[in-house]
């Protein structure tokens, strides 16, 4: 059983909790009010991977503290919108490196979405391994959308994830997929009536991993997840900087503009 080290109260956005039988970890991401991902919060995530692989954890559950509501909002509008040219390369050179160290993690990694995940709120489920979705919610990369194209690695993630046909058709029609339909396409692989069931099932995924060598099960999954890891790994330099310009173009801070002002009117503020 893992013995662990690591001081994980000084993370500010998840809340980790051991359990000390089977050495999982469940963490729950609770950036208030939705979990939108910012610059600060991918660091911290990123730390936290590498935290819970020196601490040897047996597995990782991802979920929301806003349950029932909000698995994550995807990227931080405000944040992307009118970066600094600096911040803007720091942000999309840190959503690729957790990406990346997220889908080749040696546990075994698991999402229970008990909320939304549009867009970049996918990101965290794709990089899983198995994911396990609450009724009532919708998820998918509708970028397209709002004028954004997908960084290539996330395109692949979702080909992995859901096959080329129907990731072909998700993405060019940026659909958002109720959960019935999510698990009818394979973009969940369950669905649980309440969290505490999606967590039992969860459980039971990560406990039928732990009986492989752990060695060979990472061997096992960096060869099956060669074709992600080849699209993360590929011309980083310049993939980044075409995400860098993409964002910083006109049509891009228009869109993110235009979002920003329709969730001020649907609060009224
Ligand atoms: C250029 C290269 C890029 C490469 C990578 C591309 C990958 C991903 C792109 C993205 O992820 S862009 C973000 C896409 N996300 C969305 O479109 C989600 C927008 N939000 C919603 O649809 C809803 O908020 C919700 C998540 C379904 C929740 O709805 P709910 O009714 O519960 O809450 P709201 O009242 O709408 O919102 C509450 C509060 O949260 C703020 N907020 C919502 N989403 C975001 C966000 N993405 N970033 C920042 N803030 C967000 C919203 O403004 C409200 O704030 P206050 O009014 O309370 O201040």
């Amino acid at each position: 059983m893992p013995y662990v080290c690591a001081d994980y109260s000084k993370y500010k956005f998840v809340n980790v909790c051991w359990n000390s039988e089977n050495g999982i970890a469940t963490v729950t991401l609770k950036r208030p009010p939705v979990n939108s991902l910012t610059a600060e919060f991918l660091r911290e995530l990123s730390s936290l991977l590498l935290d819970l692989e020196k601490d040897e954890t047996q597995g990782l559950i991802f979920t929301s503290e806003f349950d029932e509501k909000v698995f994550s909002a995807g990227l931080d509008f405000k944040e992307l919108y009118r970066p600094s040219i600096d911040h803007a390369k720091e942000f999309m050179s840190l959503l690729h490196s957790f990406s990346f160290r997220l889908s080749c993690t040696a546990y075994p990694t698991v999402a229970v979405i008990n909320g939304h995940a549009p867009a970049g709120g996918c990101i965290i489920p794709l990089c899983c391994e198995y994911r396990i979705g609450l009724n009532n919610f919708n998820i998918g990369l509708n970028e397209l959308k709002f004028g954004i194209l997908l960084p290539d690695w996330l395109s692949s993630l979702m080909i992995h994830t859901i096959g080329s046909r129907n990731a072909e058709q998700a993405i060019l029609s940026g659909t958002l997929f109720s959960s019935e339909h999510a698990l009818r396409i394979g973009l969940v692989d369950e669905i649980a009536p309440t969290k505490e069931v999606a967590l039992e099932k969860a459980t039971a995924f990560l406990n039928k991993a732990k009986i492989v060598n752990r060695s060979l099960r990472l061997d096992a999954k960096l060869h099956l997840r060669r074709p992600i890891l080849q699209e993360f790994q590929k011309d980083i330099e310049n993939e980044l900087a075409k995400n860098v310009s993409l964002l910083m173009s006109d049509k891009v801070q228009q869109s993110l503009d235009a979002h920003i002002k329709i969730l001020k009117e649907k609060r009224g503020n």
